[in-house]
């Protein structure tokens, strides 16, 4: 069973040169985006389960998503060889409930995703929805793209705090997170883990290896921090 405790994830992997580079430097979660709303996949399916074969067992695959009919996520699942679904669209409670019963095995992130001020209805979903996952991810919605990940922007960093002291499951923060300021995200909201995207990225769009090194240690230290808080 997955506490999702110190998680360090980072999303978007190009080939297993990268995805191994990131387990090595210590990521503990790697995100593979497939089936998306508003961005471009970075690799196929099949290239996604042949790197998700390569990776140590120190690394955990995750799929995220989109999809939001349960049969389709179970059957992706099964073909990627991955454990942990990061469901970031709008599934509704009976899908979710059909996921459950036909995929007990799956471990379930589920995003919540702040855009300005919507914390009542994100606090709302939070507790109708603990009871069919295993954690939420706070994430932040772009109004200029319409996208609710991968946006590279922090948003009010009060509400995800709010999220991880108020809800029964973990929460895991992401948006706009990279090396210069995970420290100070993770003593702010106090989560459960971390992930990020564009913000480990060099300018070439692949995943700076320098940065994913500084993210995991500030993040590794700031959890370490965090034990030591009242
Ligand atoms: O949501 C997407 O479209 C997406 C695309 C590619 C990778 C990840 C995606 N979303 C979920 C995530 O977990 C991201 O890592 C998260 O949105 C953080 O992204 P960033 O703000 O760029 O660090």
């Amino acid at each position: 069973m997955q506490d999702f405790k110190n998680m360090i994830q980072i999303a978007g992997v190009r080939d297993a040169a990268e995805a191994l580079m990131m387990g090595d430097a210590g990521v503990t979660h790697l995100g593979f985006p497939l089936r998306l709303a508003v961005h471009r996949e970075d690799l196929s399916e099949r290239e996604a389960a042949a790197v998700i074969a390569l990776l140590k067992p120190s690394v955990e695959p995750v799929l995220i998503t989109y999809l939001q009919k349960a049969d389709s996520i179970v059957r992706l699942c099964r073909i990627l060889g991955v454990r942990i679904v990061q469901l970031h669209g709008n599934i509704s409670i009976t899908e979710l409930l059909r996921l459950r019963q036909n995929a007990p095995e799956l471990a379930v992130i589920k995003s919540l995703i702040v855009r300005g001020n919507n914390q009542k209805e994100l606090i709302a979903t939070a507790s109708c929805d603990a009871r069919l996952v295993d954690a939420f991810i706070t994430d932040t919605w772009d109004q200029q793209t319409g996208a609710c990940g991968a946006t590279g922007k922090v948003h009010d960093w009060k509400i995800s705090r709010l999220l991880a002291d108020c809800s029964p499951k973990p929460l895991i923060l992401a948006g706009g997170l990279g090396p210069e300021n995970v420290r100070q995200a993770i003593l702010e909201v106090r989560p459960a883990g971390v992930d990020s995207h564009t913000g480990v990225e060099g300018p070439d769009g692949r995943k700076d290896e320098g940065r994913v090194r500084a993210f995991v240690a500030e993040a590794r230290a700031a959890f370490r921090e965090l034990k030591r808080l009242p």
